[in-house]
């Protein structure tokens, strides 16, 4: 069956806070999908209950028409949260060995690869890593999963302009049509060529969604244009 995720009337509240405000939206296969919007808007929300690991308050997330808080459907979809969820004393290689018990999906020969070409060796400890560093190793942790559902939350943050080159292209050449990737970001100006559409939040909503290459067609403008035009129409 082909993948599809799908959000219904997707409400999260943390006492008086309302991070999701009846958000629904379905995502087939095959695309990259960026969560944009300005801090505090719901992107990490929204992903945590994708992901299964937050509960709504109301609504429903789905795979394939199966709720995300099955067992089966959180294990067969990749997360990289924003926080570091390796021990500080593990090296890389201990990550190796905890993967593969872990997840029976984790494609040892795919992160040797991507450790290769992210500079990152086998004996290096997580607590020795720099801040960019470590993200880059998340990335190629979470990556070197072989499922059809890929969620990252900031996945370039605190990476150089260099290596973020590096990890775009990484990400364009492991992706392939029966993979989906949803991803939040702020680099906007860097990410276009990387999103066949994007997602808009704005103060718990979705403002807009637009698939990028026919936005780019009719309107001659580039997604941070786009961003900059949305952000300033108020939420009603
Ligand atoms: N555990 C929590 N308890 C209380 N409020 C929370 C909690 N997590 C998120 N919020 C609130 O929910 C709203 C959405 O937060 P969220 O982290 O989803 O935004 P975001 O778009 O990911 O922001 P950023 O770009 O800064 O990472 C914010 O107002 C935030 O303060």
């Amino acid at each position: 069956m082909e993948l599809l995720v799908s959000c219904k009337n997707a409400v999260k509240n943390f006492g008086r806070e309302k991070a999701l405000k009846n958000v629904s939206f379905e995502i087939k296969k095959g695309q990259i999908v960026g969560l944009l919007g300005e801090n505090g808007s719901g992107k990490t929300s929204l992903l945590n209950c994708i992901a299964g690991l937050s509960h709504l308050s109301s609504g429903e997330v789905s795979i394939n028409g199966v709720s995300v808080q099955d067992y089966k459907v959180k294990r067969e979809l990749a997360y990289m949260p924003v926080v570091n969820l390796f021990n500080p004393k593990w090296t890389i290689k201990n990550a190796v060995e905890s993967f593969s018990g872990l997840f029976p999906d984790f494609d040892i020969k795919k992160n040797a690869d991507m450790l290769k070409i992210l500079n990152i060796s086998e004996n290096t400890e997580f607590r020795s890593m720099s801040s960019g560093t470590l993200a880059k190793a998340k990335l190629a942790f979470t990556l070197s999963r072989n499922v059809k559902l890929y969620l990252l939350d900031e996945p370039f943050a605190n990476i150089d302009l260099v290596a973020r080159e590096e990890i775009y292209s990484l990400i364009l050449r492991e992706f392939n049509p029966e993979t989906t990737i949803i991803l939040s970001t702020h680099f906007i100006n860097e990410i276009e060529m990387l999103l066949d559409r994007v997602m808009l939040m704005k103060e718990g909503r979705i403002t807009a969604d637009i698939n990028v290459e026919e936005y780019k067609e009719k309107n001659d403008k580039s997604i941070v244009e786009f961003y900059r035009e949305i952000m300033k129409t108020e939420v009603s």
